[in-house]
């Protein structure tokens, strides 16, 4: 190994990626301020159909809609209990999204419920079949709108479900745990982005949108997943990091100087590495698992 002492990584890891690891990563929390929720109807269709979105239809609203309601369904809640492989996961590494369980009629899930026009309704239910392929079924419920339920009008309204038994679900056992699901969360990135980015789009448009309603469910993965980015994320960054410093100096062999080509340009690509979308996570899943704290 190249006579490079541990001295010397803590200089190359402050000089170069503490302010990485350090630095305040902006979760690119969604403005849905022009969804126009609730407000007047335009010229609609009695064709039209209705979707209710309860999780990243939320926020990631990708389709054209002529109306967009806040309200609840009945008899369900929501439970991050739906592994992620094609969208905040991979295959090799799943992430976690939401679903909604069974549950008692007293029990409601808020969410937006969005009239597409009857002219887009098959493209956009082809659309929407594919982003919520893995695992999701489309089914028919009854939407309350809220707050302004004061007409107490009801709607029959489409969503996607991913029912226990699919390849993907991840309710059972350690599986459905807080403390399970924050660390899903805190270690996975996929093609759509990382975890967390979904995850707090989802608990703002809660807050934001349903400011007096408390989801138990969401405080409390909250509550782990800031634990887990406060106390720990710097600790395991810096010491997955200054590994890969190790390995990538071990790699070019004994007594190489610093200065040397070889070496500068291989921290470089270490360099490039922290400013892609997801590299904490792929270094945080190294070391979380390794055996260290939590
Ligand atoms: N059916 C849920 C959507 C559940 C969900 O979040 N589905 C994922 C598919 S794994 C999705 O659409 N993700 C888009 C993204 O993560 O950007 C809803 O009504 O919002």
């Amino acid at each position: 190994m190249s006579n490079i002492s541990l001295h010397q990584i803590d200089n190359i890891y402050n000089e170069l990626f503490r302010k990485f690891v350090e630095g305040v990563e902006s979760v690119n929390v969604v403005d849905f301020q022009h969804l126009n929720v609730n407000k007047e109807r335009k010229v609609t269709s009695e064709n039209d159909i209705w979707i209710f979105g309860y999780g990243s239809l939320m926020w990631k609203v990708d389709f054209p809609y002529v109306d967009c309601q806040s309200g609840y369904i009945c008899g369900y809640l929501r439970r991050f209990y739906q592994h992620s492989i094609d969208h905040r996961g991979t295959k090799i590494k799943p992430g976690r999204v939401v679903t909604l369980i069974k549950a008692e009629l007293t029990d409601r899930v808020y969410g937006l419920a969005y009239r597409i026009a009857v002219k887009d309704k098959e493209n956009v239910l082809k659309h929407l079949d594919y982003r919520e392929k893995n695992g999701y079924q489309r089914c028919e419920v009854t939407f309350h709108k809220f707050p302004d339920d004061s007409k107490e009008s009801t709607l029959k309204i489409l969503i996607y479900i991913a029912t226990p038994g699919n390849e993907s679900w991840a309710g059972e056992g350690d599986e459905a745990s807080v403390i399970k699901i924050a660390e899903q969360i805190f270690t996975s990135v996929g093609p759509s982005g990382t975890n967390r980015d979904y995850f707090f789009n989802l608990l703002h448009t809660m807050l934001t949108l349903f400011p007096g309603i408390k989801d138990n469910h969401l405080l409390e993965i909250d509550n782990e997943l800031q634990r887990l980015i406060l106390t720990c994320e710097t600790k395991l960054l810096e010491r997955a990091l200054k590994k890969e410093i190790a390995l990538t100096l071990h790699s070019l062999g004994n007594n190489i100087p610093l200065n040397d080509d070889a070496v500068q340009g291989q921290l470089y690509q270490l360099i490039k590495h922290c400013s892609k979308v997801g590299w904490r996570e792929e270094l945080l899943v190294k070391e979380l698992y390794s055996g260290k704290e939590k």
